[in-house]
Protein backbone atom coordinates (compact mmCIF):
# COMPACT_ATOMS: atom_id res chain seq x y z
CA UNK A 1 0.00 0.00 0.00
CA UNK A 2 1.08 3.80 -0.94
CA UNK A 3 3.68 4.91 2.20
CA UNK A 4 2.16 8.46 4.27
CA UNK A 5 3.73 11.75 3.78
CA UNK A 6 4.69 11.61 7.15
CA UNK A 7 6.57 8.62 6.41
CA UNK A 8 8.10 9.59 3.15
CA UNK A 9 9.32 12.35 4.94
CA UNK A 10 11.27 10.45 7.78
CA UNK A 11 12.74 8.62 4.74
CA UNK A 12 14.16 11.92 3.68
CA UNK A 13 15.48 12.81 6.74
CA UNK A 14 17.16 9.13 7.15
CA UNK A 15 18.24 9.08 3.48
CA UNK A 16 20.06 13.00 3.83
CA UNK A 17 20.35 13.88 7.33
CA UNK A 18 23.33 12.96 9.68
CA UNK A 19 22.25 11.11 13.06
CA UNK A 20 22.76 13.18 16.07
CA UNK A 21 22.62 16.48 14.18
CA UNK A 22 19.40 18.28 14.44
CA UNK A 23 20.49 21.20 11.85
CA UNK A 24 21.02 18.36 9.44
CA UNK A 25 17.05 16.86 10.34
CA UNK A 26 15.67 20.30 9.78
CA UNK A 27 17.65 20.93 7.00
CA UNK A 28 16.92 17.81 5.11
CA UNK A 29 12.93 18.31 5.67
CA UNK A 30 13.44 21.59 4.28
CA UNK A 31 15.15 20.36 1.32
CA UNK A 32 12.14 17.59 0.92
CA UNK A 33 9.59 20.00 1.75
CA UNK A 34 10.32 22.75 -0.70
CA UNK A 35 11.40 20.60 -3.60
CA UNK A 36 9.67 17.45 -3.42
CA UNK A 37 6.49 17.07 -1.20
CA UNK A 38 4.90 20.32 0.81
CA UNK A 39 4.08 19.52 4.16
CA UNK A 40 2.82 21.72 7.04
CA UNK A 41 6.47 22.51 9.01
CA UNK A 42 6.62 25.43 10.44
CA UNK A 43 9.34 25.91 7.64
CA UNK A 44 12.77 27.81 7.47
CA UNK A 45 11.06 31.33 7.53
CA UNK A 46 9.09 31.51 10.28
CA UNK A 47 11.48 29.06 11.54
CA UNK A 48 14.02 32.11 11.77
CA UNK A 49 11.81 34.05 14.11
CA UNK A 50 10.60 30.95 16.05
CA UNK A 51 14.54 30.26 17.20
CA UNK A 52 15.15 34.05 17.63
CA UNK A 53 11.95 33.99 19.77
CA UNK A 54 13.37 30.33 21.74
CA UNK A 55 16.72 32.62 21.85
CA UNK A 56 15.55 35.14 23.53
CA UNK A 57 13.20 33.62 25.71
CA UNK A 58 15.94 30.64 26.70
CA UNK A 59 13.49 28.52 28.26
CA UNK A 60 13.87 25.82 30.80
CA UNK A 61 10.03 24.48 30.24
CA UNK A 62 8.32 24.68 26.71
CA UNK A 63 5.09 23.26 25.35
CA UNK A 64 4.70 22.55 21.87
CA UNK A 65 0.83 21.88 20.83
CA UNK A 66 1.08 19.58 17.85
CA UNK A 67 4.02 17.67 17.03
CA UNK A 68 3.03 16.58 13.58
CA UNK A 69 6.53 14.81 11.86
CA UNK A 70 8.72 16.88 14.95
CA UNK A 71 10.11 19.70 12.78
CA UNK A 72 9.53 22.24 15.08
CA UNK A 73 9.87 19.79 17.99
CA UNK A 74 13.74 19.60 17.02
CA UNK A 75 14.13 23.20 15.76
CA UNK A 76 13.31 23.94 19.63
CA UNK A 77 15.47 21.46 20.97
CA UNK A 78 18.48 22.10 19.05
CA UNK A 79 18.22 25.20 20.96
CA UNK A 80 17.83 24.39 24.69
CA UNK A 81 20.11 24.27 27.20
CA UNK A 82 21.13 20.65 28.58
CA UNK A 83 18.84 20.24 31.03
CA UNK A 84 15.82 22.17 29.71
CA UNK A 85 12.58 20.18 28.91
CA UNK A 86 9.80 20.35 25.59
CA UNK A 87 6.76 18.42 26.24
CA UNK A 88 4.68 18.38 23.11
CA UNK A 89 1.77 17.19 22.23
CA UNK A 90 0.37 14.76 19.25
CA UNK A 91 -2.92 13.70 19.12
CA UNK A 92 -2.33 11.19 15.78
CA UNK A 93 -0.35 7.40 16.90
CA UNK A 94 0.69 7.33 13.14
CA UNK A 95 1.89 11.24 13.36
CA UNK A 96 3.55 10.43 17.05
CA UNK A 97 5.21 7.10 16.00
CA UNK A 98 6.92 9.16 13.01
CA UNK A 99 7.35 12.21 14.93
CA UNK A 100 9.76 10.48 17.44
CA UNK A 101 11.83 8.50 15.18
CA UNK A 102 12.92 11.91 13.68
CA UNK A 103 13.52 13.39 17.16
CA UNK A 104 15.80 10.51 17.77
CA UNK A 105 17.14 10.84 13.98
CA UNK A 106 18.54 14.27 15.75
CA UNK A 107 19.39 12.77 19.17
CA UNK A 108 17.20 15.27 20.82
CA UNK A 109 15.41 12.16 22.70
CA UNK A 110 16.69 13.73 25.94
CA UNK A 111 15.05 17.02 25.63
CA UNK A 112 11.78 15.93 24.34
CA UNK A 113 8.60 14.56 26.13
CA UNK A 114 6.44 13.49 23.40
CA UNK A 115 2.73 12.62 24.42
CA UNK A 116 0.52 11.12 23.04
CA UNK A 117 -3.36 12.50 23.52
CA UNK A 118 -5.31 15.40 23.14
CA UNK A 119 -4.53 18.94 24.33
CA UNK A 120 -7.81 19.31 26.48
CA UNK A 121 -7.09 16.27 28.27
CA UNK A 122 -3.60 16.55 28.71
CA UNK A 123 -2.69 20.32 29.46
CA UNK A 124 -4.33 19.69 33.13
CA UNK A 125 -2.02 17.08 33.84
CA UNK A 126 1.39 18.69 33.06
CA UNK A 127 1.76 19.98 36.61
CA UNK A 128 1.70 16.52 38.36
CA UNK A 129 3.27 14.22 35.41
CA UNK A 130 6.46 16.45 34.48
CA UNK A 131 6.54 18.72 37.42
CA UNK A 132 6.59 21.61 35.90
CA UNK A 133 5.91 24.92 37.77
CA UNK A 134 5.43 27.39 34.96
CA UNK A 135 5.47 27.08 31.00
CA UNK A 136 8.48 29.63 30.07
CA UNK A 137 6.70 29.14 25.72
CA UNK A 138 4.01 27.95 24.03
CA UNK A 139 4.11 27.26 20.86
CA UNK A 140 0.90 26.79 19.19
CA UNK A 141 0.74 25.00 16.27
CA UNK A 142 -2.40 22.49 16.85
CA UNK A 143 -5.73 22.50 15.32
CA UNK A 144 -6.31 26.73 14.67
CA UNK A 145 -9.94 26.08 16.38
CA UNK A 146 -8.38 24.75 19.47
CA UNK A 147 -5.63 27.62 19.68
CA UNK A 148 -8.37 29.89 22.14
CA UNK A 149 -9.91 27.07 24.04
CA UNK A 150 -6.37 25.73 25.08
CA UNK A 151 -4.90 29.29 25.63
CA UNK A 152 -8.09 29.76 28.38
CA UNK A 153 -6.76 26.13 29.58
CA UNK A 154 -3.57 26.94 30.01
CA UNK A 155 -4.16 30.22 32.46
CA UNK A 156 -6.96 28.21 34.32
CA UNK A 157 -4.39 25.52 34.86
CA UNK A 158 -1.82 27.79 36.30
CA UNK A 159 0.65 27.02 33.74
CA UNK A 160 1.96 30.78 32.87
CA UNK A 161 3.96 33.17 35.27
CA UNK A 162 4.67 36.99 34.14
CA UNK A 163 6.96 36.62 31.24
CA UNK A 164 5.23 33.41 30.31
CA UNK A 165 5.83 33.72 25.95
CA UNK A 166 3.09 32.20 23.59
CA UNK A 167 3.87 32.00 19.94
CA UNK A 168 1.55 30.94 17.44
CA UNK A 169 1.82 30.11 14.06
CA UNK A 170 -0.61 30.34 11.33
CA UNK A 171 -2.27 33.53 12.59
CA UNK A 172 -3.13 34.48 8.71
CA UNK A 173 -3.37 31.26 6.88
CA UNK A 174 -4.88 28.81 7.94
CA UNK A 175 -5.87 31.74 10.11
CA UNK A 176 -6.98 31.92 13.92
CA UNK A 177 -9.25 34.98 14.25
CA UNK A 178 -11.17 34.24 17.69
CA UNK A 179 -7.07 33.65 19.13
CA UNK A 180 -5.80 36.63 17.57
CA UNK A 181 -8.93 38.82 18.71
CA UNK A 182 -8.28 37.38 22.27
CA UNK A 183 -4.71 37.63 22.60
CA UNK A 184 -4.43 41.57 21.02
CA UNK A 185 -7.60 42.66 23.22
CA UNK A 186 -6.63 41.07 26.82
CA UNK A 187 -5.12 43.20 29.22
CA UNK A 188 -3.43 40.04 29.94
CA UNK A 189 -1.38 40.13 27.14
CA UNK A 190 0.98 42.38 25.35
CA UNK A 191 1.14 40.72 21.53
CA UNK A 192 3.48 41.66 18.65
CA UNK A 193 2.55 39.85 14.49
CA UNK A 194 6.27 39.11 13.01
CA UNK A 195 4.53 39.04 9.24
CA UNK A 196 6.28 35.81 7.26
CA UNK A 197 4.93 33.95 5.19
CA UNK A 198 3.16 30.45 4.97
CA UNK A 199 6.24 27.51 4.77
CA UNK A 200 7.71 26.55 1.29
CA UNK A 201 5.30 29.51 -0.35
CA UNK A 202 5.01 32.94 -0.93
CA UNK A 203 1.38 33.23 1.24
CA UNK A 204 1.39 35.95 3.63
CA UNK A 205 1.28 33.79 6.96
CA UNK A 206 2.75 35.03 10.52
CA UNK A 207 3.74 34.64 13.74
CA UNK A 208 1.68 35.96 17.06
CA UNK A 209 4.10 36.13 19.73
CA UNK A 210 1.90 37.37 23.16
CA UNK A 211 4.01 37.97 26.53
CA UNK A 212 1.84 37.10 29.44
CA UNK A 213 1.48 40.09 31.88
CA UNK A 214 0.55 37.62 34.60
O1 LIG B 1 -3.81 22.69 9.93
C1 LIG B 1 -2.64 22.92 10.24
N1 LIG B 1 -2.10 22.42 11.36
C2 LIG B 1 -2.87 21.53 12.19
C3 LIG B 1 -1.92 20.65 12.93
C4 LIG B 1 -2.38 19.66 13.68
C5 LIG B 1 -1.44 18.77 14.38
O2 LIG B 1 -1.68 18.88 15.78
C6 LIG B 1 -2.00 17.60 16.28
N2 LIG B 1 -2.82 17.75 17.49
C7 LIG B 1 -2.21 17.61 18.71
C8 LIG B 1 -2.94 17.73 19.87
C9 LIG B 1 -4.31 18.01 19.81
O3 LIG B 1 -4.98 18.12 20.89
C10 LIG B 1 -4.91 18.17 18.54
C11 LIG B 1 -4.16 18.04 17.39
C12 LIG B 1 -2.62 16.87 15.11
O4 LIG B 1 -2.62 15.46 15.30
C13 LIG B 1 -1.67 17.30 14.02
O5 LIG B 1 -0.45 16.61 14.05
C14 LIG B 1 -1.78 23.72 9.34
C15 LIG B 1 -2.22 23.92 8.04
C16 LIG B 1 -1.44 24.65 7.16
N3 LIG B 1 -1.92 24.83 5.82
O6 LIG B 1 -1.23 25.45 4.98
O7 LIG B 1 -3.07 24.37 5.51
C17 LIG B 1 -0.21 25.19 7.53
C18 LIG B 1 0.23 24.99 8.84
O8 LIG B 1 1.43 25.51 9.28
C19 LIG B 1 -0.54 24.27 9.76
O9 LIG B 1 -0.07 24.13 11.05
MG1 LIG C 1 1.58 25.45 11.40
Amino acid sequence: TRSTRPQRLLGAVQKSATRGDPCSVVNAIDQFCRHTEWAMNVGDEKGCILDSVVSEVNPATVLELGTYCGYSTVRIARLLPPHAKLITLEFNPDFAAIARQVIAWAGMEEKVHLVEGASGEWIPKIKEQFGVKALDLVFLDHWKDQYLPDTKLIEECGLLRKGSVLLADNVIFPGAPQYLEYVRSSQQYESQYFKSHLEYTKVEDGLEKSVFLG
